[in-house]
């Protein structure tokens, strides 16, 4: 059996979306929480997530308490925990990279499964190993295993990073809470996730400023307590929707979206028609009859996301005109392309841009998700094909998105998620 998104295209999505907490800063805090040896963390707005799931696996596993109550998780770190990560969790998610700051930091020694590539690139982790060698860890790489170790305390260091990396920043960050002395953090992240982040932390006891721009100064401290948190709002999931919204024509609000994290790509949406408001704690968005083209370059924040990279593709298949979409973050996060073009979808790759001639006159098709946005993606050009959309590997949509199918269907789109019985490819069929 094989579980599918069967989706029928046409009709207005209308109604109303509470935007859950973002999977990326809900997997860093729970990753962070692990530093505390006081006290214990109590999450709220946790999305129920198949990555939430698997962090907390990573966290049980080491011996920390977990316990889940609908969407408020509490972690209890303060009883010894074991130092490593093994393989099977991190081949689910690569996110389980982050425990490795938060257990040099607070035991010395941390051992992790190498997160390896995945659909969308090669993603090393050479700039958080580079951290943790500046702090004066050891670290060695070896039988598909990172390990760091250091004797005493972590020093603090001025640490210069080659690319504005997410997860470095995050990992060093963790590390640094707990480090002798000051470190500095050049040319660090500026996402969301990293303020919260750091917030969190700094709840917990750290002294940390500097969160949200290029240079991030933290004072280690010597130990960190438990503490409250609510995680922010998903700003992918959110603009997913707005997209739904958009290439449908409809009129969504979006509860709890924040406007301040979606600049870049509210402002995409703006130039190709679309009409954004703040209304009270949220967004509406209203899609027009007759979408714009436009040109997108994937860059760190404040720049356009690459995590909404395929969904504003799949809204540039329906725009009049020639579109231009650049992904300089990733250097492989094109899989849609060739699962659009199954569903008829006019445009091409040119190195790392791709052209889209629109509007194409999309047919539903079997297409599969190749990774996570791309899935979202799909779904959402089949909410405008001719006839019948399945999508497959729905394990990647899982991993970020809360009842996709679900929320979809509540507003107004025909939609379902069924369990099919695998065709048998024809040559298996054959009986010479
Ligand atoms: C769980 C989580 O928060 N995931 C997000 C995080 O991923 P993640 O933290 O993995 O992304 P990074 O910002 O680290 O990676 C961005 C680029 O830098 C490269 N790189 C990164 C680290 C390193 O040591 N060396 C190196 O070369 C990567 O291969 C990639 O090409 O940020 C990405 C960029 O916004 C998002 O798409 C992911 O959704
Ligand atoms: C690429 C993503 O996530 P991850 O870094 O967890 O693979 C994503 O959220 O789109």
């Amino acid at each position: 059996m094989v579980e599918k998104i069967i989706v029928r295209g046409g009709g207005q999505l209308n109604g109303t979306v509470k935007v859950e907490g973002a999977k990326n800063a809900v997997l860093p805090v729970i990753a962070a929480s692990i530093i505390a040896s006081e006290g214990k963390s109590v999450l709220h707005e946790v999305p129920e997530l198949a990555d939430v799931t698997t962090i907390n696996q990573v966290i049980s596993h080491m011996n920390a308490e977990v316990t889940t109550n609908g969407n408020t998780v509490t972690v209890d770190a303060t009883q010894p925990l074991k130092t490593e990560a093994p393989f099977e969790y991190v081949r689910k998610m690569r996110a389980s990279v982050l425990v490795l700051g938060p257990l040099l930091a607070r035991y010395g020694h941390a051992k992790v499964a190498l997160p390896g590539g995945c659909a969308i690139g090669s993603r090393p982790i050479d700039q958080h190993l580079k951290g943790f060698e500046a702090m004066g860890a050891q670290v060695t790489v070896g039988d598909g295993y990172v390990e760091a170790n250091t004797d005493g305390r972590l020093k603090g260091a001025k640490i210069y990073l080659d690319f504005p990396s997410v997860g470095a920043t995050e990992n060093l960050i963790m590390a640094a809470a707990l480090a002798e002395g000051r470190t500095v953090l050049e040319n660090a992240a500026k996402e969301p996730e990293i303020i919260d982040l750091a917030n969190y932390l700094n709840k917990m006891g750290a002294r940390i400023v500097g969160a949200g721009t290029e240079t991030i100064k933290i004072d280690g401290v010597e130990k960190l307590r438990g503490t409250e948190h609510t995680i922010i709002p998903d700003r992918v999931e959110a603009g997913t929707f707005m997209v739904a919204a958009a290439i449908t024509g409809g009129n969504i609000l979006l509860e709890r979206a924040e406007a301040e994290h979606l600049r870049a790509v509210i402002s995409k949406l703006e130039e190709m028609g679309v009409t954004i408001q703040e209304e009270g704690e949220g967004l509406r968005v209203i899609g027009p009859k007759y979408l714009k083209s436009t040109d997108i370059k994937t860059m760190p924040h404040p720049g356009f996301p690459t995590d909404m990279q395929s969904q504003m593709m799949a809204l540039m298949l329906r725009a009049k005109g020639s579109s231009v979409i650049t992904e300089t973050v990733f250097e492989n996060r094109f899989m849609h392309v060739e699962e659009f073009r199954r569903m008829n979808a006019n445009l091409r790759i040119e190195g790392r841009s791709v052209i889209v001639d629109g509007p194409s006159d999309l047919q539903g098709a079997e297409v599969a998700a190749t990774d996570l946005r791309a899935g979202a993606s799909l779904v959402l050009a089949g909410l405008v094909a001719d006839g019948y959309t399945r999508v497959t590997e729905l394990r990647h949509i899982d991993r970020g998105y809360v009842n996709f199918t679900e929320k979809l269907a509540k507003l107004g789109a025909n939609i379902e998620r069924v369990k099919e019985e695998q065709e048998l490819p024809q040559e298996s069929l054959s009986t010479s």
